[in-house]
């Protein structure tokens, strides 16, 4: 057992970077409406760089990079709608499980460590993206980046979630690939564990000063 979940009573997980690689379906969804706006879709490598604040934040970013002035209100709801339209449609079709995830889930669940999801994504997506990639049986609690009033880095949800569990932010793990992730865990009490591969705007997550980094959760058990 990693040394970091010695006296760890909750594992929190960020969804987006950590459990899945989404890009190619919010990168397809972004392109898509950008593409109806008659704007030049970006890719792949863009979009990845963009995610981590939630899908509004995305296509504000999304615009500002394709027209160089940051949105209006009115072209940025249209946008965020166009994108929430698009991504609901297959909101899993290429999403796929990183190497190692399935491995450290279960072995964590069966030790019966009660665990949850926080994403900054809509909540709405949660569910058929875990049924997609076949997670579904292992988070006794899933927030997304609207279920409270505020969203990480704000260490709100991660709150939530250990009153739910009643237990201590001390005894509490945040696991996540971004700095939004780690900072949201430190102000929360929490530990902070960071995986490299995710998406941190093009930095390294080692910046934020997680307590501990592994290469893959099957390193965690
Ligand atoms: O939707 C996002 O921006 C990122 O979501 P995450 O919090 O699961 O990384
Ligand atoms: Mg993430």
């Amino acid at each position: 057992m990693h040394p970091l979940l010695f006296g760890i009573r909750l594992v929190v997980f960020d969804l987006d970077g950590t459990l899945v690689d989404s890009v190619p379906d919010l990168a397809a969804a972004v392109d898509a409406t950008l593409a109806d706006l008659g704007l030049p879709p970006p890719g792949a490598a863009r979009v990845r760089d963009w995610v981590g604040n939630g899908s509004l934040k995305l296509m504000e970013r999304a615009l500002a990079d394709a027209r160089g002035v940051a949105p209006d209100e009115a072209l940025l709801a249209r946008a965020h709608d166009g994108f929430l339209a698009h991504y609901g449609r297959a909101p899993s079709a290429r999403t796929r499980l990183y190497p190692g995830v399935r491995e450290g889930l279960a072995a964590l669940h069966g030790r019966g460590l009660p665990l949850a999801l926080v994403t900054n994504k809509p909540s709405a997506f949660i569910a058929p993206i875990l049924a997609g990639v076949g997670l579904e049986a292992y988070f006794g609690l899933c927030l997304g980046g609207d279920s409270l009033a505020r969203k990480k880095p704000d260490p709100a949800p991660l709150r939530h979630a250990a009153a739910h569990f009643e237990v201590a932010p001390a005894a509490s793990l945040m696991v996540g690939d971004s700095r939004h992730d780690i900072a949201a865990g430190k102000a929360a009490g929490f530990r902070t564990l960071a995986l490299p591969y995710g998406y941190n705007h093009g930095e390294p997550v080692a910046d934020s000063r997680p307590d501990g980094i592994v290469e893959s959760l099957a390193d965690l058990v």
